[in-house]
């Protein structure tokens, strides 16, 4: 048997190595009544003028951190508020989620864009995972644009590629793991609210036809994405299987938030970064890791940023008016 590490235990004492103060995420099943988000909307609108209309989530490496040139760090006049500081948010936990939200504009568009989205490995239930999209809702926000680093497990796609998703597979949700389970409140909407289509297709079009415009149609796909519940990467026959099941990019977000967003009624658009390659071979040396998720990001961030600077002036043209 391999020796006891000493840092780790010393003697009969267990003692960590790094003094970290674990962040509480549980809820005790409690959940957040219509009334408290909108206490939580009405904090957010006293601080800031900015009314916005597409709400913008970004994923691991994709601006969910401050960094120059990201399409965080692209919003102008941007007024910032840390998770913290909002009342019934919770906070993020993962390493490149910074926890702030950022209002401003993009394009001259008012935006409300994450920065530091909620995993459901970091322990929180899907629901309150979501919470922040029913605050968007709440803000006045029509429409969604959902980005996320995600494996790419389509033979065809290559690191770096952006996957504009078509669909979900929601695996989760078939175990019974939905943001929507438990009481429905129609003020935020139905309680069998349809999802065959779930992304916009208007967006999905323009996406490809700007993807042309700015000259980078060779990296950006079209397909279907699915969320598992993480922390750890996929084992060789869980992709296998997925791969079975027409599935072309893996992560573990995204799915529930647009569950959520379709189920109050706002447009989605979502936005895969395909940061690694999908092991489904066990002759392969690689293996996923989150340093490499963020790395990829930092490379694209140019590329995203002006992607998506761009999208959300064309989506403008498609949202809702207001009654
Ligand atoms: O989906 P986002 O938040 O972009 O992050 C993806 O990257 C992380 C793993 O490296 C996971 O959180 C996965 O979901
Ligand atoms: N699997 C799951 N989630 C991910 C991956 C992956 O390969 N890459 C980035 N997020």
């Amino acid at each position: 048997m391999a020796p006891v590490n000493a840092d780790i235990v010393n003697g009969s004492k267990v003692t960590s190595p790094v003094k970290k103060t674990l962040p509480e995420v549980e809820d005790n099943g409690k959940r957040y009544s219509y009334e408290m988000l909108v206490e939580t909307a009405n904090f957010l609108l006293s601080k800031t003028d900015v009314r916005p209309v597409i709400g913008v989530i970004c994923g691991s490496g994709m601006g969910s951190y401050w960094n120059e040139g990201s399409l965080a760090e692209n919003i102008s006049q941007p007024e910032c508020i840390a998770y913290e500081d909002i009342p019934n948010f919770p906070i993020s936990t993962v390493e490149g989620h910074h926890g702030k939200l950022v209002f401003g504009y993009i394009s001259d568009v008012p935006v409300v864009a994450m920065q530091g989205r909620f995993h459901y490995y970091e322990g929180y239930p899907l629901w309150k995972c979501c919470l922040p999209v029913r605050v968007m809702k709440l803000l006045g926000v029509k429409a969604l644009i959902a980005t996320n680093a995600a494996g790419g497990l389509n033979p065809n796609y290559k690191i770096g590629d952006l996957m504009i998703v078509r669909d979900h597979i929601n695996m989760m949700g078939f175990a019974g793991n939905n943001p929507l389970h438990g009481p429905n409140d129609e003020r935020f909407g139905p309680r069998f609210p349809p999802m065959n289509k779930a992304y916009n297709y208007e967006f999905r079009k323009v996406a490809k036809e700007v993807a042309k415009e700015l000259n980078i149609d060779n990296m950006v796909r079209e397909g279907v994405y699915t969320c598992l519940g993480g922390p750890n990467f996929e084992t060789v026959a869980e992709l296998n299987m997925l791969k079975m099941l027409g599935v072309d990019a893996v992560g573990m977000s995204t799915v529930h938030e647009v569950i959520t967003a379709r189920h109050c009624d706002m447009s989605v658009f979502a936005l895969s970064l395909i940061t690694n390659e999908c092991v489904t071979s066990y002759d392969h040396d690689a293996e996923a890791n989150h340093e490499e998720v963020l790395d990829v990001g930092r490379m694209r961030q140019d590329i995203l940023r002006d992607y998506v600077s761009k999208l959300v002036n064309r989506f403008v043209k498609y949202l809702p008016q207001n009654p």
